[in-house]
């Protein structure tokens, strides 16, 4: 068998034949009598010329317009996959939004490829136009294309499976190279004009992994397990009538690693995430409108849903406390409050919100997450954080022996098996103590203060401080009782007063 290049050599000149042929044909045969004729050409055709070629062009009509039908990049992508070890000569291209190079195969180069039992040729080419007048855009009278060229006999294969397999293969890998983004919701009045953007981003580019979160190794393999099934279930959501959409509720106190996890989740799943801020979001309809504008693979976070929106029916609540207890509240206290409350100028309401979910239960296609993170789970309404809403409620809690673990893990290098008494004794302390340290604290107690600091001492600190936290502990007890039975006395005393009050009125009513 001859190399590739004859055989191309061979095609081009039957090519011509062809050409001069039908020719010939179209000038002399008789109108009528050509569409007898057409289909035996057609074949005649095939018969010489077994082949089928296809060209995708990088740009498509429109001046500097991407093709995106079939996505030049996404074949670029795709044939890089494995052309780096059967092309002769490569080139090195980054592709737009991702984080590493590309190599490609270099033009003119051609590599086989074979799908389902067909043998296929892609081949890069570029085509230089023929003007010579000057441009402003540089090298735009350059066109590159693929050209990809298969068995005749074998076209059905190639058009209705080997084409969307590329394509997906292709789009697969761009997401593992591409560099991914954090974004956040811009206020509206910066959606209109030049630049109109509702979201902006910036590289997500944080550390945190499914291996740095402090976490019991079972809750976390859990959440893995949940996390790559979804990921995976495309046709399985698509078979129960489901759209592909997952919520998590992360609760727990402050600095327990909400927001870590999120960022876990997203590098475990290489997301994008949508930061949404609702208290910039004017209304129900502002919302819904960014929702379309955030893209498939994303999780869109929602963090302290408790504060961004008075979802709660606190506010009824709070108005009755505020002016129960109007006088004891201090100017300070009152302006925060004051200016909390102008700050809330979204008119978002709970069933805006609602919508906002099942909409993109049901309206976007795409794989997304959404993520709510709050302080107080109880005073979220169960309708926000039913099943079928948020899927998945994840407590996150105080440092566990195992959450220990991993962090002096990760900050020391330290385990149980070499430093064992210090172990012991944290473990005796969270354990049967049940001494109540957040992540965040226990790991600031670790990290190493200077570089003379030794894995022992910063140990030996995290016992200090969690024998001093039981005191405080303690001492917060104790001043929380005492307080509440002054405030029971006061309100005691403010009732007798009112009484007092209201019998002296009557007194004096009766005798007037
Ligand atoms: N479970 C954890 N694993 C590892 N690091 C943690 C964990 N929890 C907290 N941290 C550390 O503490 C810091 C604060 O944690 P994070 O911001 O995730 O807390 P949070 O639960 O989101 O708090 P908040 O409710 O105030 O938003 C992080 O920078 C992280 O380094
Ligand atoms: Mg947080």
């Amino acid at each position: 068998m001859g190399t590739m290049g004859e055989v191309w050599t061979n095609t081009g000149s039957a090519l011509a034949s062809l050409v001069f042929i039908y020719t010939i044909f179209e000038r002399f045969f008789p109108y009528s009598l050509r569409e007898h004729f057409e289909p035996l050409a057609q074949r005649l055709v095939g018969l010489i010329y077994p082949y089928i070629q296809i060209k995708f062009h990088e740009y498509s009509g429109e001046r500097f317009k991407r093709s995106d039908v079939y996505d030049y990049d996404a074949i670029q992508n795709y044939l890089s996959k494995d052309s780096s070890s059967r092309a002769k000569k490569l080139k090195a291209n980054t592709v737009k939004g991702n984080k590493s190079i590309v190599l490609s195969m270099d033009d003119h180069e051609e590599i086989t490829d074979e799908f389902e039992g067909v043998k296929v040729w892609w081949q890069s080419k570029k085509h230089q136009s023929e003007s010579r007048a000057f441009s402003f855009y540089p090298k735009a009278d350059e066109s590159r294309f693929y050209m990809l060229k298969f068995p005749r006999r074998d076209r059905q294969v190639i058009t209705e499976r080997y084409l969307d397999h590329v394509m997906s293969e292709g789009k697969t890998i761009e997401v593992k190279n591409r560099e991914r983004k954090l974004y956040s919701n811009n206020p509206s009045q910066n959606w209109s004009g030049y630049k109109q953007t509702k979201w902006s981003h910036v590289t997500f580019e944080h550390p945190a992994t499914f291996d740095t979160l402090a976490m019991e190794y079972k809750k976390k393999e859990e959440i893995k397990n949940d996390l790559i099934k979804f990921s995976n279930s495309k046709d399985y959501y698509k078979k129960i009538g489901k759209a592909w959409k997952r919520g998590y509720l992360l609760y727990g106190p402050p600095g327990t690693g909400k927001s870590t996890m999120i960022a876990a989740m997203a590098n475990f799943l290489e997301y994008d995430v949508y930061d949404l801020e609702l208290t910039t979001v004017k209304d129900n309809t502002e919302l819904r409108r960014l929702l379309i504008e955030t893209s498939g693979k994303s999780i869109i976070v929602i963090e302290d849903i408790d504060c961004s929106l008075d979802l709660t029916g606190q506010r009824k609540q709070k108005k009755e406390e505020e002016e129960e207890d109007e006088d004891e509240t201090s100017p300070i206290e009152k302006q925060m409050k004051k200016d909390q409350g102008e700050n809330k100028g979204s008119k978002v309401t709970l069933s805006g919100l609602l919508n906002f979910i099942d909409g993109l239960w049901s309206a976007c296609g795409g794989e997304r997450i959404i993520v709510f993170t709050t302080n107080f789970i109880d005073k979220l309404d169960p309708a926000l954080i039913r099943k079928g809403r948020m899927d998945k409620h994840i407590e996150m809690s105080y440092c566990g022996f195992e959450a220990f673990q991993v962090l002096a893990e990760n900050y020391l290098d330290a385990k149980e098996e070499d430093d064992n008494e210090l172990f012991d004794e944290i473990k005796r302390l969270l354990e049967v103590e049940e001494i109540k340290m957040t992540p965040a604290d226990v790991g600031e107690n670790l990290l190493k203060k200077s570089e003379v600091e030794t894995k022992e001492i910063c140990l030996e600190r995290l016992i200090e401080a969690l024998k001093e936290e039981k005191e405080e502990a303690k001492r917060r007890i104790e001043d929380e009782e005492k307080k509440k039975k002054e405030e029971e006395e006061t309100k005691r005393k403010k009732r007798e007063e009112k009484k007092i009050k209201k019998e002296e009125n009557g007194i004096a009513m009766k005798e007037i």
